[in-house]
């Protein structure tokens, strides 16, 4: 999860004590205790309201919605942040304003749940240290904070589920005597030995012996050591499950991933670990975030692409080994985007929900991926997706659409039939570990203290980012410049402390020119130059990573939060920002383009390419009257103490639960039985089969009249019609003359049109009507409605049959296309079919029109009741196969017949959680000939 990540570094080579060796189960809570220590654990708060409100002393209980919340004000301004006062507060935040956690056994009954909730993650909670034969060494792994405290809700005794998480083991490290590459740049790094809060008093890096990158910002740091070929055995990899097997997450399975046909399965060869990062980090994460790269020879990318692949393979593999009937899985973001229907190809009816905690872009840009269709097929495996903010899902639906051609609104998506559930949840922080660190931490009083000091006189803007080019720090500076130019009166008064830590972006990381270091320090220099002296630099500029107390000490004394990220799916600096502003109540500056703004609307929101405009949002923010800054901070704060990842956590599990109840999964629609169907297949004297034709036979394509059958399906229904005992039937939509064309020189086919208007029997050339009778005046009346839409949609067009009339946008734009066809379809059930005995139908990206009294249904019936083995005697086998909702009348009409289970094969070709009442499934064309070529070659073994 790269946008939620925390910019609190635990150092990478510390090793935390309590996480080395056995007995972990002293690793539940640890995360944070480094930065919380010895404040004392909280009661469990479930209040409605959170009670920041009415704790503090001589304050009457206010809340955001109370009429006169600025006559109370709260007693806090100016004080300093008493550690009393302070935790009295911490106490009283609630982080679950939601009603406790109910059992969602008992909420949902009808799913048959297990209890048991499997968390997918691209890697596990820790970093891992290896020596073949002892203890793996574990460090907690920075980064992705958000989503490591939900892991560690959902394992805690707060919920009812029994949590097991599965990732990745990260690159794997020796234990060697070696330094790490940061001690070997500072061999006296801070980073064992955290730094005196003195080191922030002197006008240098915070924390400058840990400082990865040079200050000056133009050297490229020395690369880490290249961790090539360690090979780990089965003993080690079971010490390590036992190591991970409980812990504040829960049970950590860890995922190996190596190329295991090259080793005897007993020893694992890890080596060129990062490679199961390329794809997502160098195809996916740019244009996730609205970066492409330029033209390559897709060499690369093709590798990428098999490793992508097999990473998620290997994560199916063991999820499938782990899973119970009964269990929820939920998969995060975008390293595991085919995890989904890796899952539901081998189990149909499993319960899967995904969350991208990334942007989702535009449809323009998904659509340059060359992988598109596989990306977005396999995250539509979920049973419901979830997005930090409505534009990204409305994205990802369109993008279904665009790409996929499948239907889609603002709640989801028609994939295959199978609904796919789309909804929208911003993430949060855990506002109450933060408030302890924030407040609580051992001399964290005294390193505000340094720092006001260091600055005294000065308001202090404060920045803190990752190295990334979508962070918009470059934006930063040099909006801060103008900011210095335009407001003169400021300059002297005011300085921007910006900290940023390395990108942990695979593509960034390997950037040999250092571009974006390389910008930043320049531009540093070029304000510090223009607009600093011999004694004072404006912009303090620290490349580094932080601890956890001076981050916190950093945003506690901030007199304006400042964040110009030009893309991002969250970001917990601003939550964080909010929580430390407790006591200041100093406004955040936001950029819109960050996933959290939409959630943030009293936070200043800036467009961060519009330099001017952040120029005067900074002047803005530093002229704020106190009443307004206290307002609207305590706006600010009562969101992210009440939209923690823990409600976060429920809210996303019991919308999943609800959706699943509500599309019922549990009748998913297993996959075609083939030993049966032959066992039948073989028994029978009598066979009747019927096929619809456009997405059973042969795959939808944008232009219907290139929908031909192939060799293949013409070879497979000459042969299986040659046998005497099968009646073969073709049942379709399309006209006499397309099915002629293309079918008619089979003699043995029998062959319906127009949803069952007009049939052509066996060694028949002759077209019998049954449509004959009816008047046809609708038919003018249906080709005006459907001429007013086609004059209207570019791209589609009208087919006249001889009854039924059918209006394609296909080739249209297909949103636009979609609702075009709604709009169309309410105007002809309003006027035409109020007046006729017609059904208007919609079709796939079409819509028809047909008499109500003759339907494929109908033909069914007929054809069931005329190739029985005796008169009144059905058919011994019976097998049906349709896609779309016109074929629902076959398998309807099927249904009426009281005939054994084993002789009738309703098979919809779609998605197994497809609403649908045929029997069976299959998942697209190629599957149904793939079935019949094997029941005719088993025939002639036989
Ligand atoms: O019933 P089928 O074979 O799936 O065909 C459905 C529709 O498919 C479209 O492609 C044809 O142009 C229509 O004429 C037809 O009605």
């Amino acid at each position: 999860m790269s946008e939620s990540e925390s910019p609190v570094q635990v150092p990478d080579d510390q090793p935390n004590p309590v996480l080395v060796g056995p007995g972990l189960k002293a690793l539940k809570n640890e995360a944070y205790t480094q930065a919380t220590n010895a404040t004392p654990s909280l009661e469990k708060i479930s209040g409605e309201t959170p009670s920041y409100f009415n704790s503090l002393p001589g304050t009457k209980a206010v809340t955001t919605d109370s009429p006169d919340i600025k006559s109370q004000p709260l007693q806090t301004a100016g004080r300093a942040s008493s550690g009393i006062d302070l935790l009295r507060r911490l106490s009283l935040a609630s982080d679950c304003p939601m009603s406790p956690d109910i059992d969602p056994r008992v909420q949902h009954p009808g799913l048959r749940l297990s209890g048991r909730l499997i968390s997918a993650a691209f890697c596990i909670p820790y970093k891992l240290n290896f020596r073949s034969g002892s203890d793996w060494k574990l460090k907690s792994r920075s980064g992705t904070s958000a989503l490591f405290d939900s892991f560690a809700y959902l394992a805690s005794d707060e919920t009812s589920w029994s949590h097991t998480l599965v990732g990745w083991t990260g690159e794997v490290e020796p234990d060697v005597d070696v330094k790490s590459p940061l001690q070997q740049i500072h061999p006296n790094s801070a980073v064992n030995t955290p730094p005196a809060p003195s080191s922030l008093v002197a006008s240098q890096p915070l924390n400058k012996a840990a400082a990865p990158v040079p200050v000056d910002g133009t050297k490229k740091p020395p690369a880490h050591p290249l961790v090539e070929g360690i090979s780990v055995t089965q003993l080690d990899r079971e010490r390590l499950d036992e190591q991970l097997s409980s812990g504040r997450h829960g049970r950590v399975l860890p995922v190996w991933l190596s190329d295991a046909s090259e080793e005897p399965e007993e020893t694992i060869l890890l080596k060129d670990q990062g490679r199961w990062r390329r794809y997502a980090e160098r195809e996916l994460y740019p244009l996730l975030h609205y970066k492409q790269h330029g033209p390559t020879d897709g060499r690369s990318e093709r590798r990428w692409w098999a490793d992508y692949v097999r990473l998620n393979q290997l994560f199916a593999d063991r999820i499938v080994q782990e899973y119970q009937e009964g269990d929820v899985v939920w998969v995060h973001d975008y390293h595991l985007f085919l995890l989904p229907s890796l899952l539901r190809q081998r189990i149909p009816n499993i319960y899967v929900g995904f969350f991208l905690h990334s942007p989702f872009p535009s449809s323009e840009f998904i659509r340059c991926l060359a992988k598109r269709k596989e990306i977005l097929e396999g995250v539509l495996g979920a049973n419901m997706i979830g997005f930090q903010t409505f534009s990204y899902s409305r994205h990802f639906t369109s993008c279904c659409t665009r790409v996929l051609g499948f239907e889609s609104n603002s709640a989801g998506v028609d994939a295959y039939g199978a609904h796919v559930a789309v909804d929208v949840f911003p993430i949060g922080i855990d506002a109450r570990s933060i408030q302890k660190a924030a407040f609580g931490a051992p001399d964290i009083e005294k390193t505000v203290l340094g720092i006001r000091k260091l600055y005294a006189g000065k308001k202090i803007i404060v920045g803190r980012d990752r190295l990334d080019s979508v962070r918009g720090v470059a934006q930063k500076l040099q909006a801060f410049e103008i900011f210095l130019e335009r407001y003169p009166e400021w300059r002297d008064k005011v300085v921007l402390i910006q900290v940023t830590s390395p990108t942990s972006v695979e593509e960034e990381k390997e950037d040999p020119d250092n571009k974006i270091a390389g910008q930043i320090s320049n531009l540093v220099s070029t304000i510090n130059g223009r607009f600093g002296s011999l004694s004072f630099s404006p912009v303090q500029y620290y490349p580094q990573y932080l601890s956890p107390r001076e981050y916190f000490a950093l945003l506690r004394v901030a007199d304006v939060g400042l964040i110009t990220t030009v893309r991002d799916g969250m970001n917990t600096t601003s939550l964080e920002y909010i929580v430390c502003q407790q006591t200041n109540h100093s406004p955040l500056i936001l950029s819109e383009f960050s996933g959290t703004a939409g959630t943030l609307p009293n936070a200043i929101h800036i467009n961060p390419w519009d330099m001017v405009g952040v120029a005067g949002a900074i002047n803005q923010a530093l002229n704020m009257p106190a009443e307004q800054r206290k307002e609207q901070h305590l706006k600010l704060y009562k969101h992210v103490v009440t939209n923690t990842v823990s409600m976060w956590s429920r809210q996303y599990l019991n919308r999943l639960l609800t959706n699943l109840s509500s599309f019922d999964q549990s009748a998913a629609t297993p996959a075609l039985d083939r030993a049966k169907l032959m066992k039948q297949y073989r028994k029978a004297r009598r066979r009747l089969f019927m096929f619809d034709y456009d997405g059973t036979l042969t795959p939808i394509v944008k232009d219907p009249q290139a929908a031909i059958p192939s060799d293949r399906v013409l070879r497979t229904l000459k042969s299986l019609s040659a046998d005497p005992r099968n009646a073969v039937w073709i049942i379709s939509g399309r006209d006499q003359a397309f099915l002629d064309e293309w079918m008619g020189h089979i003699p043995e086919l029998g062959l319906s049109a127009e949803h069952g208007c007009f049939i052509r029997k066996p060694g028949s050339d002759d077209w019998e009507n049954l449509a004959e009778s009816s008047n046809m005046g609708w038919q003018k009346e249906v080709v005006d409605v459907f001429q007013h839409y086609t004059e209207r949609t570019q791209g589609s067009f009208i087919e006249r049959k001889r009854v039924a009339l059918t209006w394609h946008y296909r080739r249209a734009d297909p949103e636009y296309g979609a609702f075009q066809a709604r709009e169309c379809r309410k105007t002809l059930e309003d006027t035409v079919a109020k007046r006729w005995d017609v059904e208007v139908m919609a079709g796939k990206a079409n819509l028809e029109v047909r008499p109500t009294f003759v339907n494929k249904g109908f033909i069914a019936t007929r054809l069931v009741n005329e190739y029985g083995t005796a008169p009144g005697k059905a058919p011994e086998f019976i097998l049906c196969l349709g896609d779309d909702f016109t074929d629902e009348d076959m398998f309807r009409a099927l249904k009426k017949f009281d005939l054994p289970r084993d002789h009738v094969y309703s098979v919809t070709v779609g998605a197994s959680s497809k609403q649908t009442d045929a029997s069976w499934h299959l998942l697209e064309p190629a599957d149904v000939i793939g079935s019949i070529q094997m029941l005719f070659s088993a025939n002639q073994d036989h």
